[in-house]
């Protein structure tokens, strides 16, 4: 249970959420983007941030897995076999071999994503260019398994994406987050990847309109 909630639940979030206010910062047309989904969920009648109202936050969740496809919080994992089996591409895997997927690599290949794979864009989330209909794409956890794929599946995943999208939200209503330091920072591909050194950065009271 511990180990469920502190290093699976907490330590995946967080993770997360500092990449994802890093790019923000760096990409302040996403963020004008946030920004205008949270104030106009709050100023039509949404009842705070409610589970309905954050289930309901598109915008938020493109820049997350958009953020997540470049910076897994998972950023590899390995199994081993117990018997030998052979994978649905006809690959043979021995009794006691590692396989490991490769989740940062994945979200970085030409193949999946395009030529445009190193850029932070939430657009490619969505089923219309520019966000137009606001309906997200449904995208195979096998292209995009930042949270594992198959019986496996991260059980807390719904719940991250609520955590995660009311931390966001919460957050960026009330506030600007702008690094301190310009310099472009290292992912450290550990049991959770993170970012080196941390990100210290400077909070500002948002003006709201
Ligand atoms: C961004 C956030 C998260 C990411 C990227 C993430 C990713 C993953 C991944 C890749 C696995 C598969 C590990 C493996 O098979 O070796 C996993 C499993 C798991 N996760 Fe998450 N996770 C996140 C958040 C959470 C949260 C919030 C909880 C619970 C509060 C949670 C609970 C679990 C549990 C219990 C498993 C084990 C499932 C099983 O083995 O059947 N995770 N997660």
């Amino acid at each position: 249970m511990v180990i469920s909630f502190i290093i699976a639940g907490r330590d995946t979030t967080s993770s997360a959420m500092t990449w994802l206010f890093w790019l923000l910062s760096k990409h302040q047309n996403a963020e004008k983007m946030v920004v205008k989904e949270v104030e106009s969920m709050l100023n039509n009648g949404g009842n705070g941030f409610d589970f309905e109202t954050l289930k309901e936050m598109n915008c938020v969740k493109a820049c997350i897995c958009e953020s997540m496809r470049l910076y897994p919080p998972v950023a590899w994992d390995s199994k081993h076999a117990l018997y030998d089996d052979v994978l649905p591409d006809g690959t043979f895997v021995g009794k006691g071999d590692r396989v490991t997927y490769f989740p940062y690599g994945m979200g970085r290949m030409k193949a999946l994503w395009g030529k445009d794979r190193f850029e932070f864009k939430p657009d490619r989330w969505f089923q219309e260019p520019s966000a137009e209909n606001g309906l997200l794409k449904p995208v195979s956890p096998f292209k995009f398994p930042v949270f594992q794929a198959g019986p496996r599946v991260c059980l807390g995943k719904e719940m991250a994406f609520i955590q995660m999208k009311y931390v966001v939200a919460s957050i960026l209503k009330r506030f600007e987050i702008r690094p301190v330091n310009g310099d472009q920072p290292v992912f450290v591909p550990l049991l959770t990847g993170h970012m080196a050194g941390g990100l210290y950065v400077m909070v500002k009271r948002r003006e709201l309109k």
